[in-house]
């Protein structure tokens, strides 16, 4: 059984703490960069085999980044168009199967995408808070639900990422090989509220700040975290 290694991207331009991005999509700033690099080099003696991003450019920055310390490169996988009928079907070098053992396949989706914040996206937290009340912003960002108005709730994250987690990641895991996935706040959440079985009312204190690891490994049948746990004592987000 392979290893699970979770990371949220570094920061991004737009800070976490001061504008919520969702779907926006910023490049990592300088020093989310620098988060970027101390990742790689935490992760430079684990050999990953397969990775995964969001569409958001900040996770695929990351998770160049971070690859930069591994012997094999990383190349982004383009999937066979699901469309047979279409005019032709280029052979692009980067089919999963195509790629030699010397590279790191990167697949991308949305299913990994931070959450939609809808009315709230983009703006000011502090501005939303004034708006909105401290304890709805709050609630809005770490209840499971209800979500922000006409955004996603961790739960609506949760419907569509851990079906991808189980479908695309978890076959590669039993199948032996080291997986990484760079993702965001609310993607992460969901995932680890479900690999850790974490309650709708305790998943409320789980927080990743940007660059922080998950690492897991599988024991009796099961993925264990290894580096410290989750949970209230964990690093207050900003
Ligand atoms: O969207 C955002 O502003 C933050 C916090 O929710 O998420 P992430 O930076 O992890 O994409």
């Amino acid at each position: 059984m392979g290893n699970l290694i979770l990371v949220r991207h570094g920061e991004p331009g737009l800070k976490p703490g001061d504008r919520l991005s969702g779907w926006i999509d910023i490049p990592l700033s300088r020093k989310g960069i620098e988060e970027a690099l101390e990742c790689a080099t935490a992760l430079a003696n684990i050999e990953i085999d397969l990775a995964f991003a969001s569409n958001l450019v900040r996770t695929q920055e990351t998770l160049c980044i971070i690859l930069s310390g591994q012997k094999k490169a990383g190349v982004f996988v383009h999937e066979e168009t699901e469309n047979e009928e279409g005019p032709e079907r280029l052979e692009w070098y980067s089919y999963p199967d195509k790629l030699g053992k010397d590279l790191i396949p990167i697949y991308t989706t949305p299913a990994l995408n931070e959450r939609y914040y809808g009315k709230l996206q983009g703006r000011k937290k502090q501005k939303m808070e004034e708006k909105y009340g401290v304890e709805n912003v709050s609630r809005w960002r770490w209840d499971f639900e209800p979500g922000p108005p006409e955004g996603e709730s961790l739960k609506a994250v949760y419907e569509r990422t851990v079906p991808f987690f189980r479908k695309k990641v978890m076959p590669v895991l039993e199948d032996g090989k080291n997986v990484l996935i760079c993702a965001h706040q609310s993607s992460l959440r969901a995932l680890v509220k479900y690999i850790e079985g974490i309650s709708d009312e305790d998943i409320k204190e789980v927080r990743f700040s940007t660059g922080e690891l998950a690492i897991y490994h599988f024991s009796e049948g099961k993925l264990v975290r290894e580096n410290e746990e989750l949970g209230p004592e964990l690093k207050r987000n900003i």
